[in-house]
């Protein structure tokens, strides 16, 4: 049976380390982190993660904007909202709440941000920085941030001579996890809808990071004795054995199954969910401090 990462815990020592290095901005610079989320549509999930992002700020010791907007929105009304968050001195980070509503072009909007300000990652500049080598001078894409996170607890901050195997390829995760695992000397395989044999690829990973989106799709025998396996997937299936009507979060991977033959794996929800959340912070934290030009902090 596997070692369960407990990604609420690591989750709350990162933010641990956020306040630690906003209280140390506050004490010398008289300054304080500020994140603008920005929140189209009322959307009932939506409106639970920006809400949870706000409360975490707050905890952190930043000034935290919630912006929300109504669905009928004009992408130009948005562009202008973002442009003044841009120039806002006391704004460090700038979240986008995604998805937008289809008539918003939401590509456009992501990099209408300051990349200094893209505390999501999503910006052409910063996603160009991770798949150039740079780790240092951009900001990284939260979600694979915090998955990253959890693979160095396990299997340590090099992994050569390592198999990764990367479900899913779409920016705001797969393309960078893989770019983090080649980075950190893994031999990357990115697979996808498309991949001929998935369990066969799955089979061969040391790490098995699943961003699919497909409820309970990787099943025990995809997984390779002692892999450590990364589940991203957050899906509501239906749980009627919990009552009529009710619902459940399951991950991509089937739990139970896919424990036994690991060495190690996040459970959902706890897992990568909380560590999306705290390298927020993390990115809001580096960013105020590359504004006010003091050393940014390592998390
Ligand atoms: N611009 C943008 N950036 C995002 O990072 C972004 C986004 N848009 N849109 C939606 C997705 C989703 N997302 C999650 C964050 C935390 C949990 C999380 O903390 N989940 C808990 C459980 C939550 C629950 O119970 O529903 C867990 O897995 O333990 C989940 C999902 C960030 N997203």
């Amino acid at each position: 049976m596997a070692e369960v990462i407990d990604g609420k815990a690591i989750a709350a020592s990162v933010i641990d380390q956020v306040k630690a290095a906003a209280a140390e901005l506050a004490a010398e610079r008289g300054r304080q982190p500020g994140l603008a989320v920005i929140l189209v549509g009322t959307d009932p999930a939506s409106q639970i993660y920006v809400a949870s992002k706000g409360r975490t700020a707050r905890e952190c010791g930043f000034a935290s904007v919630q912006h929300t907007l109504p669905e009928t929105t004009s992408e130009a009304d948005l562009l202008s909202l973002v442009a003044t968050l841009n120039n806002d001195p006391d704004i460090h980070g700038i979240l986008v709440q995604l998805p937008l509503p289809g008539h918003i072009d939401s590509g456009r909007v992501i990099q209408a941000i300051h990349p200094d300000k893209d505390v999501d990652g999503l910006h052409v500049v910063n996603a160009g920085k991770l798949m150039s080598g740079d780790l240092e001078t951009g900001l990284i894409s939260c979600t694979p941030a915090g998955a990253m996170h959890l693979v160095r607890r396990v299997n340590g901050t090099d992994l050569s001579g390592l198999d990764a195997v990367v479900i899913g390829r779409s920016n705001l995760f797969g393309k960078p996890m893989g770019a983090l695992l080649l980075n950190a000397n893994a031999t990357v395989t990115m697979t996808h809808s498309r991949t001929r044999d998935l369990a066969a690829a799955c089979r061969r990973a040391d790490i098995l990071v699943a961003a699919v989106g497909r409820p309970q799709m990787v099943r025990g025998d995809w997984v390779k004795p002692g892999a450590t396996v990364i589940d991203v997937g957050i899906n509501r299936i239906p749980a009627p054995e919990r009552g009529e009507g009710k619902t459940r979060l399951v991950g991509d991977c089937a739990f139970e199954e896919c424990a036994e033959q690991a060495a190690a794996i996040t459970p959902v929800p706890g897992g990568v969910g909380p560590m999306t959340i705290a390298m927020l912070m993390a990115n809001t934290m580096t960013a105020a401090a590359r504004a006010e030009g003091v050393p940014a902090p390592r998390f």
